[in-house]
């Protein structure tokens, strides 16, 4: 049993329990993604939404959000493409399926917010990841230069973007898909928003061969996007001890 007298500086680390409530819509509706993780099994699902009866425009709303985020990714997926030396479009194919979705997050105040996350420290498992938040506070990005977590403080119309693990191994590296985590405090609810860019569940995943050479080796083995989301949404879901998959499984080491 923990108390917030007694509670070690790393608790905060291991705890998988986030405090906070996620709503799902996905950007198109009826498309499909594996039913397990198990690379033999090839038994999909169709994925719908389900929109609250009582909410007579959040279905549009939501359409329409989702709609104008879709389209910022692709430019900033073009542009962070070109700065690679790529052919901006080089990726456009793989979101022929997409499973792009927007989260709205709900995070309730929290009688002890030192001993527990809103979210705890993870990688998105997409290419981009887009976040409106709200004026309460809370997105931490790690950032080991400066020794630590560092407070993404929010700016009225600002958005927050994170390059996600699907463009860390497209881009061999040269990108790094940011550790993150939301805290939350006793006082007040925070909303945040985030849109989640996704390829197909078909995809397979590997660096760029543009970016490939003898000297410079491809440091990511190929992996199927939809098994490995499946897993990291089995896992994230069921709040298993284990995390799920991560990119480094897939990392070959030099
Ligand atoms: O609430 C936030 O600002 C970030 C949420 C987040 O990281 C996520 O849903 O993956
Ligand atoms: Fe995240």
């Amino acid at each position: 049993m923990y108390s917030s007298t007694t509670v070690d500086k790393n608790y905060l680390e291991t705890v998988r329990m986030d405090w906070k409530e996620v709503y799902d819509c996905l950007i198109n509706e009826g498309i499909q993604y594996p039913s397990t993780d198990d690379p033999n099994d090839f038994d999909l699902w169709t994925l719908k939404n389900h929109w609250p009866q009582s909410l007579p425009h959040f279905r549009e709303t939501i359409a329409e959000y989702g709609a104008k985020l879709e389209k910022l990714s692709f430019k900033l997926l073009e542009l962070i493409s070109l700065s690679l030396g790529l052919p901006g479009d080089k990726f456009f194919d793989c979101f022929e399926n997409q499973l792009s979705l927007v989260r709205l997050n709900y995070y309730p105040p929290c009688p002890s917010p030192d001993l527990a996350l809103g979210i705890g420290p993870h990688k998105d498992p997409c290419v981009l990841t887009i976040v409106a938040q709200d004026d309460t506070g809370g997105l931490q990005v790690k950032n080991n230069s400066v020794g630590g977590w560092v407070p993404i403080e929010p700016i009225p119309g600002a958005l927050v973007v994170n390059v996600g693990d699907v463009f860390q191994v497209w881009s061999n590296d040269k990108y790094d898909s940011a550790i993150h985590r939301a805290t939350v405090n006793s006082q007040k609810e925070r909303y945040s928003y985030p849109f989640f860019f996704f390829p197909g569940h078909d995809i397979m995943v590997q660096p760029a061969e543009e970016l490939v050479s003898e000297k410079d080796p491809a440091k990511y083995k190929p992996y199927n996007f939809g098994k490995y989301y499946s897993n990291r949404t089995r896992h994230d879901f069921n709040k298993e001890k284990v995390a799920g998959k991560e990119i480094h499984d897939f990392k070959i080491s030099d």
